[in-house]
């Protein structure tokens, strides 16, 4: 064998544990993505398991950012970005319309029973939240900038909103230092606050599955400590997919870890045992730190 050819293997291969079929609730499978022509996602399948952490890390670059933006389609909004393949979300394929479905069946033979229907984009936002790598409350009141997310979705009046906007803040740890101010601008939060404010307000559409894409990764060590007790703290009740370049975040948090390289995930499993036992050589340089 050449050394070309060993590349070639070693490229390719793969070892993904996925937990029970039963306990996922969202699901890529055989995802490609394009920018236009280039291909950044090859191949892409994420088993994420209901009410827990998924964290998925890799060098930068290799496509985890897209992988989250592909699951809640918030590429579409682009033009000449475009996903192929599969996302299942609670049975249902969100990036697929019938004759999508066909063209998979056909090229794939692959016979998973999904509502033929491509979902409509609030639907999907609504049961897919994101927070990104900044912190981006909007430019008003505290109180306001969870309400305002509520009200796309759904018809709430004023006592209700108040126990909507507790309820959110408190799960996202941050009532207890806003309960004062909530008529100030969410502006004048810190960084940490922010960025906890923004998890509220993804909480409070009560999504199934909440994308975090490096939602520390502009926040000091006591706010990122904070964000991550907050997520613990909603494990058992919310599914959570974290993009995170801090392995040892990955490793604090996450029930199943994923490694991406060069648009593929390489290896998936189980935390404990993806740190300590990686299955590949790629993801054992990886996470001793040889290369990336
Ligand atoms: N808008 C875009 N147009 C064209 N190519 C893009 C665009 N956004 C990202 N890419 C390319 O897609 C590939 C994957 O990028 P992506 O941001 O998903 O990687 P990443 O793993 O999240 O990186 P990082 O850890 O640095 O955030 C890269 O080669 C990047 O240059």
């Amino acid at each position: 064998m050449s050394l070309l050819d060993s590349e070639a293997v070693e490229t390719y291969e793969r070892s993904i544990t996925a937990p029970p079929a039963d306990n996922l609730v969202l699901e890529a499978r055989n995802l490609d993505f394009f920018y236009g022509k280039k291909q950044t996602l090859f191949g892409v399948d994420l088993p994420v398991e209901k009410n827990k952490i998924t964290a998925l890390i890799g060098p930068s670059g290799c496509g985890k950012s897209t992988l989250l933006r592909t699951l809640n389609r918030i590429y579409e909004l682009y033009p000449g970005q475009q996903a192929t393949g599969r996302i299942i979300l609670d049975g249902q394929d969100v990036l697929a319309d019938k004759a999508g479905i066909a063209r998979l069946r056909a090229r794939d033979g692959d016979a998973v029973e999904v509502t033929p229907n491509k979902m409509d984009l609030a639907t999907l936002r609504a049961r897919v939240g994101m927070v990104f790598q900044k912190p981006t409350p909007f430019p008003m009141s505290i109180y306001d900038n969870i309400a305002f997310g509520v009200r796309l979705y759904k018809r709430i009046r004023g006592a209700e909103m108040d126990e909507i906007v507790e309820r959110a803040l408190r799960r996202a740890a941050l009532w207890d230092e806003v309960k004062d101010k909530l008529k100030e601008s969410g502006l004048g939060l810190s960084g940490g606050q922010q960025q906890r404010l923004c998890v509220a307000r993804g909480l409070a559409i009560d999504p199934e599955v909440l994308l975090l894409d490096e939602p520390a990764s502009a926040l000091d060590p006591i706010s990122t400590a904070k964000l991550e007790d907050t997520l613990n703290e909603l494990v058992g009740n919310v599914t959570i997919v974290i993009v995170t370049h801090n392995l040892h975040q990955a490793a604090r948090l996450a029930q199943h870890t994923g490694f991406m390289f060069l648009g593929r995930m390489i290896e998936f499993g189980p935390t404990e045992e993806f740190f300590s036992a990686p299955k590949l050589k790629r993801t054992r340089d990886y996470v001793t730190g040889r290369f990336g």
